[in-house]
């Protein structure tokens, strides 16, 4: 039998630990902000401070449910071609989660590392921002965003589940989730979205057109890649690709998080009210702003 990844052994011990987990114990705050503690721990958050980050790390960032796993497959399908070796993952992708030694391996590590992560930009740790390593950041609208975040505590049987849609949803809205506020995390990497190191990605952009989003993500990791290869590894990142894989690739979670990757996938849950309550919501933390622009939220979330 093939030997476990490191990311399904890492997933595989949250679950164990998700099992004993009740949803109102599932939360710890640190720098105001709830962490679930089946993946976070305040050693491994203290630790990071200490972070080495490389300039040629690769840095892909969103907030849960936007398409981390999406982006993460796409930019190790890049660099498997351009070093024409297969990008082996060491760790568990995502930067803040594991145990507090993860940093000292991480040093031992080949250039260039990917990591994921769900940090608000003024929680990453220094040396990143100082680096200039290459930061992606993924956003998805807000709506669908709640609904597949719903789904994943909800549909995995040892998640903790919430009492319902109404209830999750409550929680969604005033940041009560794992990672916090999704407006909180875009206000604050709304700042930085035109940084020279900063690509924003769009999820629906990508739903789109793949091959395109694809080839805007090769140049600007500074990745030449033919037509051909572009087309090839679009091919394997499709939903329907990706999920056929998701039980190899994730292990249980697996076809709990290639559920659907559809767009407007909210209609299907959201009331009219909830509907409307969102849409203050956006008005007040993100209209007008560059990121409240780049999210075309009118064309995603409103009927
Ligand atoms: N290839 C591809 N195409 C379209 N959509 C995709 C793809 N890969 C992942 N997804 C969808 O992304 C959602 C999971 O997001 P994340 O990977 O960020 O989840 S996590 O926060 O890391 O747990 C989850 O969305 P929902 O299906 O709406 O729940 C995934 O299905």
């Amino acid at each position: 039998m093939a030997e476990k990844s490191k990311f399904i052994e890492y997933i595989d011990e949250a679950l164990e630990k998700s099992k004993e987990t009740a949803l109102s114990h599932l939360f710890f705050t640190y720098q105001q902000i709830p962490y679930p503690v089946t993946m976070c721990a305040l050693e491994t958050f203290k630790a990071l401070d200490a972070f080495e980050a490389r300039s040629d790390d690769i840095v892909l960032a969103s907030y849960p449910k936007c398409g981390s796993n999406w982006i993460l497959h796409i930019v190790r399908e890049l660099l498997s071609v351009v070093s024409e070796k297969k990008y082996e993952y060491s760790e568990f992708p995502v930067l803040e989660c594991g145990d507090s030694e993860k940093y000292q391996r991480m040093k031992l590590f080949p250039s260039p590392r990917i990591m994921t992560t769900h940090l608000h930009y003024d929680k990453l740790p220094g040396s990143i921002i100082k680096s200039k390593a290459k930061i992606l950041v993924i956003f998805r609208n807000p709506k669908d965003t709640a609904v597949s975040f719903f789904h994943f505590h909800n549909d995995v049987p040892d998640i903790p589940s919430y009492g319902s849609w109404d209830d999750f949803f409550k929680h969604f809205m005033k940041g009560q989730v794992s990672w916090g506020s999704y407006f909180d995390f875009a206000i604050n990497w709304n700042k930085h979205l035109d940084d020279a190191n900063i690509k924003f990605i769009l999820y629906e952009d990508l739903k789109e057109n793949l091959a395109t989003g694809i080839k805007q993500i090769a140049e600007f990791l500074g990745f030449c890649l033919t037509g051909e290869q572009i087309q090839a590894i679009s091919a394997q990142s499709t939903f329907q690709a990706m999920q056929a894989k998701s039980q190899e690739t994730h292990g249980a979670v697996g076809p709990f998080l290639f559920r659907k990757g559809e767009v407007g996938d909210w209609k299907n849950l959201f009331r009219e009210t909830q509907s409307q309550e969102m849409d203050e919501k956006f008005k007040t933390c993100l209209a007008g702003t560059p990121l409240g622009t780049k999210l075309k939220y009118e064309l995603y979330c409103q009927v």
